[in-house]
């Protein structure tokens, strides 16, 4: 196990009479790259700026690199790159301004990466941010949040706005970011967004963690669809009780079920004591498998 980057423990935030978190426990480890993923108004960017110490909790208590993350803030920032969820640039500078100040700032004069990043990501650094897209704004943000190394990103939806292609090149910087050490906590509100890059993944629902897996455990759950056309009708019986196996649906001699991965071999031996005219097993997309196990786990809190 790697050292904590990130620790909350029991961390609650209340604005008026809205709990945004409720009694949250939450470690990321140093080289994770932790894909936070709930619906929109779960608590993704209350917690990711309680991680940044812009908001303090009302209870309970958010470490980063050890460091209290309110009172310490101006020392945590120093070793973080943070983007928040509607992008801050003064429209009158250019890209280059942007970076020339950011890394004025951080007192590093002009960081050499930006330009390397930036062509990385397709984003030319002379025009002022107001003549920038969104997807361009987004980009912008990226090399000002990448361009100083930070030991630690903190990124609330960063791929929104960003096309494929760039969304692929920024995944390869986030992995390639990770595998040097670095740690990554990254909001989202879909799967297949983090799917590519994550390590590890937490779910919130109304305020609650509701599940942290590794992405590879996730993917061991993954649900097969398979169809089975037997010679001769047979009963659903005996499908329906075998572990795991979900949806079972049977027309005469036609078997369809959903079955995780853990499931296929005793589905199989069941399946084998009949006559077998036709058999597919296509495995499903990880956003359906995840849907499946964790809607459940989100009403459990409801
Ligand atoms: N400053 C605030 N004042 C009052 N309520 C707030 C404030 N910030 C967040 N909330 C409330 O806290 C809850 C969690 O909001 P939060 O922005 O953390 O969700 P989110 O998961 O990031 O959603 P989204 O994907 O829409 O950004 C929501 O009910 C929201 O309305």
């Amino acid at each position: 196990m790697g050292a904590a980057v990130i620790r909350c423990e029991d961390v609650t935030k209340r604005f008026g009479t809205t709990e945004a978190l409720g009694g949250v426990d939450l470690v990321v480890e140093a080289g994770d790259v932790f894909g936070y993923l709930g619906p929109n108004g779960a608590g993704k960017t209350t917690t990711l700026r309680l991680v940044m110490g812009m908001i303090r909790p009302t209870s309970g208590r958010v470490e980063v690199f050890g460091l209290d993350a309110w009172r310490d803030r101006s020392a945590i920032h120093r070793r973080v790159g943070y983007i928040s969820g509607d992008v801050a640039l003064y429209d009158r500078l250019t890209g280059q301004d942007h970076v020339d100040f950011v890394g004025h700032l951080q007192g590093l004069g002009r960081p050499p990466e930006a330009g390397a990043l930036a062509e990385r990501l397709g984003l030319g650094l002379r025009r002022p941010a107001r003549e920038l897209s969104r997807g361009n704004r987004q980009k912008l943000a990226l090399v000002l949040a990448l361009m100083t190394r930070p030991e630690l990103l903190v990124l609330d939806e960063p791929s929104s706005g960003l096309d494929p292609m760039v969304q692929r090149e920024f995944h390869t910087l986030l992995a390639q970011h990770a595998a040097r050490g670095g740690t990554v906590l990254l909001s989202s509100h879909v799967l297949s967004e983090v799917q590519r890059v994550a390590t590890r993944i937490g779910v919130i629902s109304r305020g609650r963690l509701v599940a942290v897996e590794r992405l590879d455990d996730v993917r061991a759950k993954a649900l097969h669809h398979v169809e089975v056309q037997f010679a001769s009708p047979v009963a659903a019986g005996a499908f329906e009780t075998i572990e795991g196996v979900r949806d079972v649906r049977i027309e005469g001699a036609l078997l369809r079920c959903d079955a995780p991965q853990s499931s296929l071999d005793p589905l199989l031996k069941e399946v084998s004591r009949h006559e077998v005219v036709d058999l597919t097993c296509i495995e499903a997309e990880l956003e359906e498998t995840f849907m499946a196990y964790y809607t459940k786990a989100a009403a459990d809190v409801a």
